[in-house]
């Protein structure tokens, strides 16, 4: 402690708890209790000459547009902090869902008041917050692609791979607002430097988003991804790779009956036939609801303003714009969803890339048992109809005469030609 009171220049305060569901005691205790106490050892440090806070863009969420600065909390986090320190569990779930408002789970709201507390407790400090938004795999540095948690995003993305999961409560139109996790740092460390050289004279909060500049738009998204697993696919796959957008609950409902439910019953009916124990169901339920807890920031888009951040790219050296580079403007997604899966093959689920032609000869043979599963279907849903309807026989007569008039007409037509 002595030594971290006396050397200390510049600290970084990432820690944090990042669950969406973490009980909203805990969620405080990390995010709002830790960054007071960081506050009270970083007043008691000589030679600090910044105090970077990194918040998240959705602390806010609950608004459609965001600006770089402090919205306030309806209750004080003292009084926050206070009562969670008397009342018991069972009452504080109680209370979590008032308390946390508009905001969808306690991570944003125990966020939301740690910027308070460090907008609060901070005042004699030369501090600012960096909000990014959903941190993705590097863009550049160390090399693309590198990743090293299973965040949100890359959750779906590997549900999708695996081909569990095809549909995603997405707006195709919306804008998914990933940032490189280099870009984050970067702009990070050149906030550090910016607090700590130009000591501004109010506490500044940088936004670390794309979608202002370089919007990604879901449906880009799922047609990159999905192409993209074709190229490279991930081991093991259930079915094959593909992506549908939709928010509305009749759709939904639908394609969760038709493309997750069905598909589940049947695999698990045939691992029954097979003498194997049925899992498909069981694990497609806890993806659903994994997945779930993402639909409040699947489903909706936001725009932050980035003022702040683009200043201070303007005050940066045309050297350290390059070393220090936050400019996502020149970003290629398709590039960057290639390196996405990529590392989370390499990076995450540890599979071999050798192993790759042998999965493109697993999907071929998946598309061809798809097509032949569907042409039977199809075949046997004609078979009942034509069984049990007047019209349905009468459209199916039509349809086959046009055919074998259509045909003799281009043998007669070729014959001809001959
Ligand atoms: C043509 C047009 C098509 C258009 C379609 C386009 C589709 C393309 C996709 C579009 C994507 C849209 C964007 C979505 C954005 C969603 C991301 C949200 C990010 C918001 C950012 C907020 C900013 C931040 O600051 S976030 C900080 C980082 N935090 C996170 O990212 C969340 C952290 N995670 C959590 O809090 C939890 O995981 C939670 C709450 C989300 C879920 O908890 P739960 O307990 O339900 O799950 P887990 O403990 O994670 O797992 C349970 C269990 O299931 C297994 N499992 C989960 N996922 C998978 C999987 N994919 N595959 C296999 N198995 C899976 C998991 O392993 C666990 O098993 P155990 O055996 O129990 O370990
Ligand atoms: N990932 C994202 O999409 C986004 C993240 N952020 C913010 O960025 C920051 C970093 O997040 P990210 O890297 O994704 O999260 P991680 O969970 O990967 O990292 C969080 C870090 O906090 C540390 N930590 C947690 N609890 C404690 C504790 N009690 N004492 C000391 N250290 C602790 C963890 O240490 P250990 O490894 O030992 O557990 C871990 O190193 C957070 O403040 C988060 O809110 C903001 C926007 C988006």
């Amino acid at each position: 402690m002595e030594e971290l009171l006396s050397c200390t220049n510049i600290i970084f305060h990432c820690a944090a708890t990042v669950r969406f569901d973490e009980p909203l005691r805990s969620a405080v205790q990390l995010n709002v209790v830790a960054t007071q106490k960081l506050l009270l050892m970083a007043g008691q440090m000589p030679k600090l000459e910044a105090f970077i806070h990194l918040s998240t863009a959705f602390s806010n969420c609950y608004r459609k547009h965001i600006d770089e600065v402090i919205y306030p909390c309806p209750v004080e986090p003292k009084k926050i902090i206070h009562s969670m320190e008397w009342l018991d569990d069972a009452i504080i779930d109680e209370i979590t869902p008032k308390l946390i408002g508009d905001r969808p789970n306690t991570y944003t709201y125990s966020k939301a008041l740690g910027e308070m507390v460090v907008q609060q407790e901070g005042e004699k400090l030369n501090i600012a917050i960096v909000r990014p938004s959903i941190v993705g795999p590097t863009w550049q540095e160390p090399f693309p692609g590198w990743i090293d948690t299973m965040n949100g995003i890359s959750k779906i993305i590997i549900a999708a791979g695996k081909g569990l999961l095809q549909l995603q409560a997405v707006e195709p139109t919306n804008v998914v607002d990933l940032i490189p996790a280099d870009t984050v740092i970067n702009l990070t460390l050149a906030v550090g430097w910016y607090t700590a050289v130009h000591r501004p004279k109010t506490m500044l909060i940088y936004h670390s988003t794309s979608g202002h500049i370089n919007p990604f738009y879901c449906k880009e998204m799922g047609l990159q991804l999905t192409a993209t697993l074709e190229k490279i696919p991930l081991e093991k796959p259930f079915r094959r790779p593909y992506t549908i957008g939709t928010t509305s609950t009749i759709s939904k409902q639908y394609w969760n009956t038709v493309s997750h439910h069905a598909y589940a019953i049947i695999y698990d009916f045939y691992l029954i036939l097979t003498g194997r124990k049925p899992r498909m169901t069981k694990l497609l339920n806890r993806i659903l609801k994994t997945i779930s807890k993402l639909e409040y920031f699947s489903s909706q888009s936001w725009e932050w303003t980035t003022y702040n951040t683009e200043m201070l790219m303007s005050q940066l050296s045309p050297e350290d714009q390059r070393v220090f580079n936050f400019d996502v403007r020149h970003l290629n997604w398709s590039q960057y969803m290639e390196n996405y899966v990529l590392g989370i093959k390499k990076y995450l689920l540890k599979e071999d890339m050798a192993g790759i032609p042998e999965v493109k000869q697993h999907l071929r043979r998946l598309r061809n048992i798809y097509y032949f599963f569907n042409t039977t279907l199809f075949l046997i849903a004609c078979r009942l109809l034509i069984a049990r309807s007047q019209m349905a026989r009468n459209v199916w007569f039509f349809i086959v005469s046009f055919c074998y008039k259509f045909l003799s007409y281009f043998r007669a037509s070729r014959m001809l030609k001959a």
